[in-house]
């Protein structure tokens, strides 16, 4: 049983064809990881599997709801960080997990500091602790490391492994080289 399946899927962009052709299915436990030079069509295939585009050919099974950490975190700026996560906790009923969320991706500590006073880190620590306490088995994540230091670059992989061991999956597109055992190997 997939929590995410490609079966010959195309996606084209302004007209562009990206690519054609992609199958993979990602079942409880797996990863993928996703590579390949700027404007290939990582982002495109990422928002694909989220739902947000519809492919031109093929067909794309995915388990719902799936999680996705894009550029926007989609964070309330005016509220404290971790009301601005409870808001999307209680949307998905699991309020209890924002705590243990920022604990992941250590920000425990920022819980009560407004979101737009955070760097650009702490931010996208923010859009993980989202990812982490939305309770989906099936995350997507693009770029996720990009503005991360080593330790939360870390705390990242933690979570992603602790997220599998559970029975999740997770599709990441990367450029900074992150640890994930066993992945499939996506290159476009
Ligand atoms: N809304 C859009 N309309 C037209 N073209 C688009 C649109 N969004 C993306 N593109 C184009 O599609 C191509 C793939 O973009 P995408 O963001 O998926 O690449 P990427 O591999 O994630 O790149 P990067 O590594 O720079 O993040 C690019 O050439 C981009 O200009």
């Amino acid at each position: 049983m997939s929590l995410l399946a490609f079966h010959d899927v195309a996606c084209d962009r302004g007209g562009r064809r990206l690519f054609a052709g992609l199958s993979f299915a990602l079942g409880p436990g797996e990863a993928a990881l996703l590579t390949g030079p700027n404007g290939i069509g990582k982002s495109s295939l990422v928002r694909l599997a989220a739902g947000l585009s519809a492919p031109a050919a093929g067909r794309i099974d995915r388990e719902a709801p799936a999680a996705l950490a894009a550029e926007a975190a989609a964070l309330d700026t005016e509220l404290p960080l971790a009301a601005a996560l409870g808001f999307w906790a209680a949307l998905d009923g699991g309020r209890e997990r924002v705590a243990p969320a920022l604990a992941a991706m250590g920000i425990g500590h920022l819980a009560e500091v407004p979101v737009r006073f955070l760097s650009t880190g702490q931010r996208k620590r923010a859009a993980l602790a989202r990812v982490v306490a939305s309770g989906a088995r099936l995350w997507l994540l693009d770029e996720p490391a990009n503005g991360l230091d080593t330790a939360s670059v870390a705390a990242l992989e933690a979570a992603i492994d602790a997220h599998r061991a559970g029975g999740g999956a997770v599709l990441v597109a990367s450029h900074v080289p992150i640890a994930l055992p066993d992945a499939q190997d996506l290159r476009l």
